[in-house]
């Protein structure tokens, strides 16, 4: 059943039944994996200061699909940057197993949207092998086996010896998933991963990408503006209101998956969310 905690929900009405508001039962669960503590995160050009997101907060505990999702322009990459520790907040704070986030490290392992993320001159196997390589994670000879095992985990184990010209997008995008994955990150960062693949693709990648979390059950921060794929893909959603981001709304959707796309339950959840972006909207 989809819970619905609202932040700042000044223009939404009370709900009832599914989707009913909930208290986040912080007190009881044990420490989160990764805290996103208040966190404003600006860009600075010449002439002006951007604010992307505007104390943000939320936490992902071990083994959960976190999803944020929100309109275009949101400051959900930028959020995602700042996990990765590409970006200082200006305010607040990010720890990951209560340490705070500084600079990149191989405990987080961004998969981004685009298919050219693979080095072309090296095989899927060496694609995969590389992050493990250049951080000193493992031994050419372990590197190896550890690339065929993830390779193994997305289907590709058969394609280990060709270049990345040879794979259509959806197996480019499992590759980077498999070699994420293979650096066992403590959790992996998804921007808009399928974004660039045909609708059938999409669907046939967020399938695998749950079986995949039902084996290794790694802790997933993805990034999405799709509203469905949000459910599909996520156990809890942070919705965030447009520029520059704030939490709005957290959304339990662990109830859903790919054969609840069609359902009543489904679909309303969708449409309370597509109304509080929408009224998000109309009122800034
Ligand atoms: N390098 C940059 N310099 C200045 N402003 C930036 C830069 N990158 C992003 N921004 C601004 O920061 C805000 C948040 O951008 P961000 O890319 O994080 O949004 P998003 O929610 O991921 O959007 P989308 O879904 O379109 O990718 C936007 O207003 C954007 O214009």
């Amino acid at each position: 059943m989809a819970e619905l905690v609202l932040r700042n929900a000044v223009s939404a009405a009370p709900l009832r039944g599914p989707g009913a508001v909930a208290q986040p039962l912080r007190a009881t669960v044990p420490q989160p994996l990764l805290q996103v503590d208040g966190v404003s995160l600006e860009y600075r050009t010449p002439e002006r200061v951007v604010r992307a997101t505007h104390r943000v907060g939320f936490d992902v505990h071990a083994a959960e699909r976190y999803v944020l999702l929100g309109p275009s322009g949101c400051g959900k990459s930028t959020l995602l940057k700042a996990i990765a520790g590409f970006i200082p907040p200006v305010e607040g704070e990010i720890r990951l197993d209560g340490r705070r986030v500084t600079a990149p490290g191989p405990d987080r392992i961004v998969v981004f949207q685009e298919f050219d993320q693979l080095p072309p001159w090296k095989t899927v196997r060496e694609n995969v092998m590389f992050p493990l390589l250049a951080s000193r994670t493992l031994p050419r000879k372990e590197a190896s086996e550890r690339a065929l095992h993830y390779l193994d985990k997305v289907g590709l184990s058969k394609f280990a010896d060709v270049h990345p010209h040879q794979l259509s997008g959806g197996m480019k995008q499992r590759v980077a998933i498999a070699r994420a994955l293979a650096m066992q990150p403590r959790v992996l960062l998804m921007d808009e991963p399928f974004a660039a693949l045909d609708a059938l693709t999409r669907r046939k990648m967020q399938e695998e990408l749950l079986a995949l979390w039902d084996e290794v059950r790694f802790t997933l921060l993805f990034v999405t503006h799709s509203i469905e794929e949000a459910l599909v893909v996520g156990s809890r959603i942070a919705l965030l209101s447009p520029h520059p981001g704030r939490m709005r709304a957290e959304i339990n959707s662990h109830a859903f998956d790919l054969h609840s796309t069609g359902g009543a339950e489904f679909q309303a959840t969708a449409q309370r969310i597509h109304h509080l972006l929408f009224e998000e909207e109309t009122s800034v």
